[in-house]
């Protein structure tokens, strides 16, 4: 009898996201001192939640079956009493499953951007910090189609364009590190494996917890939405997150390419020609050169570009435009300078 239908989809999502890993790393033509390629080490975050254990499991399983080392890394927030306790208890059962190595990281999370975007950016820095350390050649990461529709509504709510519709790549970070093997698979095949296995799962009190944006979605949100709607919204919008994403690298494409036809020789941004760019691309390229003045990418808002964008459009004599970065924006004989101050 082969394993439980959930059990065999986790292994083969961990298993083609394995594939891709080996195929990369052969053809890269990394060899050892005997000239064979050294198997790749991929490592699973875990925080010991359903999905991350779930695909803990399945990478313990498919690296043990192809020439991959698979290790474990847990990062501890410190945001809650006894957080340290419930890493070292990640960790035992990480090595359980026979991943090596295995690491707890603390972090210490700061204010930036509200305790959510604080808590991950302080993760994936030590994530960062240990794929470099120990030469990971990919982290896999548990997010689900559930995720990825919840990021897609919190994109919508930002009013900010398709990249924010686009959710979560199934492939990110430097050189591509990050993976998501299960962004196609629902959150209950990742719990149904973890139950099938006896695989012990964390149920994340923030997961819960109504004072956080993603918690209230996750429970009240989508599941008004699925009663509206029916249940196949979620696929839908992971659906839509693709569909975005595609859109949204081809205008990042003609945005780049127009960016040159749109300078005088000097390089200074001609208003007139600006003017004759579809409005998604113009708003693309003037984001790109403010970016490329100094201006931190994500500080910068849908309507900080709308202001610009407004001395294109709608040109009445306004003074220069001030953005994140100390970058400023102004019009001057038909030129749209920009620099920072
Ligand atoms: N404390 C942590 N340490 C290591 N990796 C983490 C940690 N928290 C989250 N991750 C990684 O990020 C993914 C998404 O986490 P998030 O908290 O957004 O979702 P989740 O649905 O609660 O996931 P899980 O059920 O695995 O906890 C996890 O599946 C895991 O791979």
């Amino acid at each position: 009898m082969g394993p439980h239908p959930a059990v065999a989809a986790i292994r083969l999502a961990v298993r083609r996201v394995l594939h891709d890993v080996l195929t990369e790393t052969t053809n890269e033509n990394r060899t050892d001192a005997h000239g064979t390629p050294p198997a790749p080490l991929v490592l699973v975050a875990c925080s010991g939640g359903a999905d991350s254990m779930a695909l803990a499991s399945a990478l313990a399983f498919e690296a043990r079956k192809l020439s991959v080392r698979a290790g474990g890394i847990t990062v501890d927030h410190g945001l809650q009493d006894g957080s340290d306790l419930r890493a070292a208890e990640v960790v035992a059962r990480l090595r359980e499953m026979n991943l090596d190595p295995v690491e707890s990281v603390a972090v210490r999370v700061g204010r930036e951007g509200g305790p959510e975007a604080a808590a991950r950016d302080a993760r994936y820095a030590a994530l960062d910090e240990a794929a470099d350390r120990l030469g990971a050649a990919a982290v896999l990461l548990g997010h689900t189609r559930d995720d990825q529709a919840e990021t897609v509504l919190l994109g919508l709510a930002r009013g900010s364009g398709i990249r924010s519709l686009s959710g979560m790549a199934a492939v990110s970070g430097a050189a591509g590190r990050y993976r998501r093997p299960f962004l196609a698979l629902d959150r209950q095949t990742a719990r149904k494996a973890c139950l099938v296995q006896s695989i012990p799962v964390w149920d994340d009190p923030h997961n819960t917890d109504p004072a956080y944006t993603r918690s209230r979605l996750r429970h009240e949100g989508l599941p008004a939405l699925e009663k509206a709607l029916g249940k196949g919204v979620v696929e839908a919008l992971a659906r839509t997150a693709q569909l975005s994403r595609d859109d949204a690298d081809a205008l990042d494409s003609w945005a780049a390419a127009a960016d040159s036809s749109v300078r005088d020789e000097a390089g200074q941004l001609e208003c007139a020609k600006l003017y004759g760019l579809p409005p998604a691309v113009r708003r693309r390229v003037l984001r790109r050169a403010v970016i490329a003045e100094g201006a931190p990418a994500g500080s910068l808002f849908a309507r900080h570009i709308e202001e610009v964008d407004r001395l294109i459009t709608s040109w009445r004599g306004q003074g220069a435009i001030n953005l994140p970065g100390r970058v400023e924006a102004r019009r001057q004989g038909g030129r749209l300078v920009i620099r920072q101050g």
